[in-house]
């Protein structure tokens, strides 16, 4: 029995639904769906995702949010037409909408309760065109399912006790379809995943039904070895491993969401991800081996921007004892993480996400503290940086794949700021300036790909 995942890309019109609804048809063997929110029709569309956070802000600057909630409901309106389903369902999407605005005063509880009405309403759409087509279905609600997440408004993460509650799913004789990105907190409230969570959903429903398999529907045949928009023709990946799998959504590869991997790796339930578009071709494999270590030692190349770095330098630093708990602590107190951690005997630098400083005084706050607390000979700021990863299980037994790397990173005139090679010896991290990332991950891609 497996679990199926169609992403925004495979459900972002009635055309795409129909094409969900004829893989199901050919395959027995898809018992549950989670379904997405639909997303862009070409590229000048909008997410529905999106459509629901303008609305919340709308709502928040005292701006009309009659013309956000029509605009919503007409992306529905023409699938519903054109599914020749019942119509009906949109007065209730525009109740439960109006319901949530009226009702929720918590801004962070009123944005999750709204952006989990797009894959809510999709998945009773879906769920209403399966039963008219005769084929026999149910949509779940997350709560029905018993999807209990952390009280983290845009960030839950599961409790394991949901998926005992889940194993009932297994007792049905219908095609479930269950909206992904959210859940229920103890309390009741609905608490969403972050950006991309439906990936979570169906990891999640595989684990607790027991699914041989968990296929992830999206728009592309393959993950390839570097991200299709920014090297032409990548290399098409067949097997990788959750670990390489996690270093490298985790820094970039958005096919698949870096969280989604943890329900399954510990039951090894393999991921496979296929094209709703063409369901036939290729597709990627992730597994917890992979037999094509030694022919690809490094399985892709990624990266991702929005970084920067706080380096303090102080002399015979490494013979004061509790002096980087002392750094650190100060970070843990202002509730920011910490991507990556490079020292050197007299220094620390610390490597995290900018976004973390948007909308607060954090970042000036830290500063402060770092000065007059650690009293730092040298403190140094570097902003916009970008984070480039090379992957692979491979280069553990493998020689030179760091003189290769900052080989290309040499002849392209690329900057390091900071190279971080993990314990695992599967990832090796490198810092350069924001506007060189593209640069980067074509030369380290052509450096490890081109045969
Ligand atoms: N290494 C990669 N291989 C394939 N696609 C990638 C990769 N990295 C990023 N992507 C992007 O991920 C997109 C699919 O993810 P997403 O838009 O979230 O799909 P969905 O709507 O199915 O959830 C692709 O269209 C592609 O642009
Ligand atoms: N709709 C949500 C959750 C999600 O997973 O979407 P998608 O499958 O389109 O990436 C988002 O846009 O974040």
């Amino acid at each position: 029995m497996k679990v199926a995942k169609f992403g925004g890309s495979s459900l972002s019109s009635a055309g795409q639904i129909k094409k969900v609804a004829k893989i199901i048809q050919d395959d027995p063997n898809i018992r549950h769906i989670v379904v997405s929110a639909p997303g862009k029709r070409d590229d000048a569309d909008t997410k529905v995702t999106d459509l629901l956070i303008a609305l919340f802000t709308n709502h928040r600057t005292g701006l009309d949010t009659q013309p956000a909630i029509e605009q919503i409901l007409q992306r529905y309106a023409a699938i519903i037409d054109e599914l020749g389903v019942n119509s009906g369902l949109l007065e209730k999407f525009e109740a439960t909408l109006k319901d949530h605005l009226a009702n929720i005063e918590d801004p962070e509880r009123l944005l999750d309760a709204l952006k989990s009405c797009g894959e809510d309403f999709n998945a009773q759409v879906i769920a209403e065109y399966f039963n008219s087509i005769g084929m026999k279905s149910r949509y779940w609600s997350p709560r029905e399912v018993g999807i209990l997440v952390s009280d983290e408004p845009s960030n839950a993460r599961l409790l394991p006790e949901s998926y005992e509650a889940i194993a009932k799913l297994k007792d049905t004789d219908t095609v479930n379809v269950i909206p992904g990105f959210f859940g229920y907190s103890k309390d009741g409230d609905i608490v969403t995943f972050s950006r991309g969570g439906s990936d979570i959903t169906g990891a999640i429903i595989a684990r607790g039904v027991g699914a041989e398999l968990y296929e992830n529907f999206t728009d592309q045949n393959y993950i390839y070895s570097a991200h299709p928009g920014i090297v032409k023709d990548p290399h098409p990946i067949e097997e990788i491993t959750y670990r390489e799998m996690r270093e490298l959504s985790y820094s970039g590869f958005s096919i698949f969401h870096d969280e989604a991997l943890e329900p399954l790796y510990e039951v090894k339930i393999p991921i496979m991800i296929k094209n709703t578009n063409d369901p036939k071709a290729g597709g990627t494999r992730i597994v917890s081996e992979r037999g094509s270590v030694d022919e690809y030692p490094v399985i892709g190349v990624s990266g991702d921007d929005g970084f920067l770095s706080i380096t303090i330098k102080q002399y015979l630093l490494n013979r004061e004892v509790g002096y980087s708990r002392r750094f650190l602590q100060i970070f843990e107190d202002f509730g920011i993480s910490i991507e990556h951690m490079p020292t050197g005997i007299d220094d620390i630098s610390v490597l995290m996400r900018s976004d973390q400083f948007e909308g607060n005084n954090k970042f000036e706050e830290i500063m402060e503290v770092l000065e007059t607390q650690l009293q730092p000979e040298w403190l140094h700021v570097e902003k916009d940086l970008a984070m480039v990863v090379v992957v692979g299980e491979g280069m553990r037994n493998a020689i030179g794949t760091a003189y290769r790397a900052t080989k290309a990173f040499a002849e392209n005139n690329i900057s390091l700021q900071m190279i971080n090679q993990g314990a695992s010896e599967i990832s090796m991290f490198f810092a350069i300036q924001a506007k060189d990332l593209d640069t980067a991950i074509h030369s380290l891609y052509h450096t490890y790909f081109d045969r």
